[in-house]
């Protein structure tokens, strides 16, 4: 059985977001795959294809795991273990048989694209799945968030909710809507680059619990608020890239931004209508509005800095 899971892009409101401030996201088409077969022992062996690493356990052994006291080495298998073990427990049944499971992904890892959320999601349907005991959206989302909170200590649903429910999502204290209507259409309007700047020195863990440590992350918290209330109501491209503009200013003064990312940053405003960075920060990606007069000059600029591009669309 194969399972395909999206990634997400943060328009705004990253890191604010865990404090119960608004975020908007979107599901995007670059994704993961998680290929699932039985065998016949009570074993599970886990494969992440694309970080050449493999490990086999004894199902009984899984169901208790600590995933934080998981050795350092096994750090990379924490998402998918945690989504197992809360899987099986949450299923509550007794497998007969294991399986063998294979991860592979489109997503760059620690970018701040979700990959974990999209690990996460994939391996709570794909192991349901697999037993027979399919889960519907509510309770992948609601087991992908705990999943990712047990992880990193803190977490807020925007990543595994985003790529559960697809398409574009308000996030408030913790609760979502689907966007739909006038915004959407105008979202789906805009063309977005998503560029790869420079890997991450951080995990997302890192950057969040490096962010509760600001004194007066609050203040900056309902500025974000601020600018992502008036991007709502937005609907036309020089507004909303100057939004995303100014919620990257205050994403630097969270100290979550590098000097690498706010200079790709800067060749997204002079050449497009806005930029910020996307994810927890800390280095990874940006996404760019797109200024259709002056894309050819962007992609040429942004050519001559030694980054990825990723030209994605929405997910539904
Ligand atoms: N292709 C993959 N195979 C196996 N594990 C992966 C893969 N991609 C991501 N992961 C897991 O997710 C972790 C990275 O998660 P992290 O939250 O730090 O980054 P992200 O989700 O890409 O960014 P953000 O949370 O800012 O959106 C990796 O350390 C690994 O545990
Ligand atoms: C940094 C953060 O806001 C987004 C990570 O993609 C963390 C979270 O919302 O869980
Ligand atoms: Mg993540």
């Amino acid at each position: 059985m194969i399972v395909e899971t999206p990634s997400k892009v943060i328009l705004f409101g990253e890191h604010a977001v865990v404090y119960g401030y608004r975020a908007v996201s979107m599901a995007i088409n670059l994704t993961s795959t998680i290929k699932i077969n039985k065998i016949n022992e009570r074993k599970i062996i886990l494969n992440l294809k694309d970080l050449n690493k493999s490990l086999s356990l004894n199902l009984n052994d899984t169901k208790d795991l600590n995933i934080s006291n998981l050795d350092n080495n096994l750090s990379d298998f924490k998402y998918c273990l945690c989504a197992i073990k809360n899987t099986l427990n949450y299923l509550n049944i007794e497998p007969e048989f294991g399986f063998k499971m294979e991860i592979s992904s489109k997503i760059p890892v620690s970018c701040g694209l979700g990959s974990s959320a999209s690990i996460t999601v994939g391996t709570i349907r794909a192991v349901s799945k697999f037993y027979n005991k399919p889960l519907k959206d509510d309770e992948v989302a609601k087991l992908g968030y705990l999943v990712e909170r047990e992880v990193q200590g803190k977490a807020s649903i925007t990543d595994t909710f985003t790529i559960t429910y697809r398409g574009i999502l308000e996030i408030k204290n913790n609760k979502f809507k689907k966007i739909k209507g006038s915004f959407e259409e105008f979202l789906k309007s805009c063309k977005f680059l998503i560029v790869y700047v420079e890997k991450r020195k951080k995990k997302t863990a890192e950057l969040v619990n490096k962010v509760a440590k600001i004194k007066d992350k609050d203040i900056i918290f309902k500025k974000i608020d601020e600018i992502v209330e008036e991007a709502l109501k937005t609907k036309n491209k020089e507004d909303f890239g100057r939004l995303m503009t100014k919620n990257h200013e205050l994403l630097k003064k969270l100290n979550v931004s590098t000097p690498k990312l706010d200079k790709i940053v800067n060749i997204g405003n002079i050449y497009g209508y806005g930029a910020k960075l996307t994810g927890a920060g800390g280095g990874g990606c940006i996404i760019i509005l797109v200024n259709e007069e002056k894309e050819n000059e962007l992609i040429k600029e942004l050519n001559k800095e030694n980054v990825k591009i990723f030209k994605c669309e929405m997910m539904n």
